[in-house]
């Protein structure tokens, strides 16, 4: 093994809090809550760019942006985000966008002296029929899901990019592997959100409206791990501090639950009082998911917050920021 692909732990992230980071994606679910956990911890030099003011798939922008700012440190959790069926129904834009953003920041930073970056992809990149729990090492060992390969082969690129750019130039990017996430600032969409966001607004509005029935996707029986963000932020963190190797981490709660089993918990945390309907036309995506982050805890981070917490703390959220 050269030193470029040893796993080691490494305390510099910590040691400047004045250094600069860019978190690209910064409104987002991911982005915001890395952003609330960087000024939690102290960090006092962060850059953040709209959508509107720097769109990542212009390479020439990109390059101009990193060549003016020189960050220190970069976290990319900018990309083209969705649930299971905006995943199967704009194939273009989750492979095409999701390359464009990740090569050019991955690129720009290394090109323009950025110390560390931290990727982030989804566990969707991972075999349909991989052993459970699912070990990094199951990495391109069988097809993917088909509801989401085109965004889990823009991931697959993206964790490659960074191994590639270490083996060539020892440059310092890792790659996390988050589950489901949900919390502060998710997508709350009816068709084109993750299920968790989708399932609390159809149980509020239905719960407002006094409808006798809510309609749930597929057969209930998927297999899903959830994750509330701020553990995430707090795992990306971590990561950024303590983590450098040629390896991707899985980050998961190690919890995992069936969409029958979420859906009732949603439905008592909104207290909707009807019936739930399902609809075997829509797709239930793979069968079962849950990653093995033994890796990470190894490392040592744990999650701290429940299923049942995370989600009362989303339709706080939700109550607050979202309904009409
Ligand atoms: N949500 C989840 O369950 C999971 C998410 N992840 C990963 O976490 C990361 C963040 O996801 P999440 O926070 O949920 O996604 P969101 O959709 O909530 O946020 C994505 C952010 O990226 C920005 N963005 C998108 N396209 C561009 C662009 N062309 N230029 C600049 N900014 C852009 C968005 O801005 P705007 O809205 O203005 O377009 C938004 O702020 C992604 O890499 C995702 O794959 C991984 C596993 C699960
Ligand atoms: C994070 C991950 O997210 C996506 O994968 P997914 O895990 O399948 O995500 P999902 O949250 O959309 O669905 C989970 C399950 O829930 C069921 N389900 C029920 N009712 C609703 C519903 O109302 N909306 C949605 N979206 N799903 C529903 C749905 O049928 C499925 O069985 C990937 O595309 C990929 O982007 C990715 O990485």
């Amino acid at each position: 093994m050269g030193s470029t692909d040893k796993e080691t732990q490494v305390d510099s992230f910590f040691s400047n809090k004045t250094a600069k980071i860019f978190v690209a994606g910064h409104r987002g679910l991911v982005g915001s809550a890395i952003v609330r956990k960087l000024e939690e911890v102290g960090f006092t030099n962060l850059v953040l760019k709209t959508h509107q003011e720097l769109d990542l798939t212009r390479q020439t922008d990109v390059e101009a942006f990193f060549a003016l700012e020189k960050p220190h440190f970069v976290i990319l959790s900018a990309a083209k985000v969705g649930g299971i069926h905006a995943n199967n129904t704009y194939p273009a834009d989750f492979i095409g966008i999701n390359l464009q953003i990740q090569t050019n920041v991955i690129d720009a930073s290394y090109r323009n002296g950025v110390k560390k970056l931290i990727f982030l992809g989804s566990s969707c990149i991972y075999p349909k029929f991989a052993p459970q729990p699912i070990q990094e090492d199951a990495l391109l060992t069988g097809p993917l899901e088909p509801t989401n390969e085109w965004y889990a082969v823009a991931k697959i690129a993206g964790i490659k990019m960074c191994q590639a750019y270490r083996l060539q130039y020892g440059w310092d990017a890792i790659s996390g592997m988050p589950t489901n996430l949900y919390g502060p600032n998710d997508n709350f969409h009816p068709q084109n959100s993750h299920v968790l966001p989708a399932l609390i607004r159809r149980f509020h509005e239905a719960k407002v409206s006094d409808a006798k029935e809510v309609v749930v996707w597929g057969t209930g029986s998927p297999l899903r791990e959830f994750l509330h963000v701020d553990d995430l932020a707090d795992a990306v963190v971590f990561l950024m501090n303590k983590y450098s190797g040629l390896g991707h981490v899985n980050v998961g709660s190690g919890k995992e639950v069936t969409i029958k089993e979420l859906a009732e918990l949603v439905k008592e945390v909104v207290g909707f009082q009807g019936d739930l309907v399902w609809d075997s036309t829509k797709p239930d995506g793979t069968p079962r998911k849950l990653m093995d982050s033994s890796k990470l805890a190894n490392l040592g981070w744990a999650p701290k917050i429940s299923l049942r917490d995370g989600l009362v703390d989303s339709y706080k959220w939700y109550l607050e920021n979202v309904k009409q």
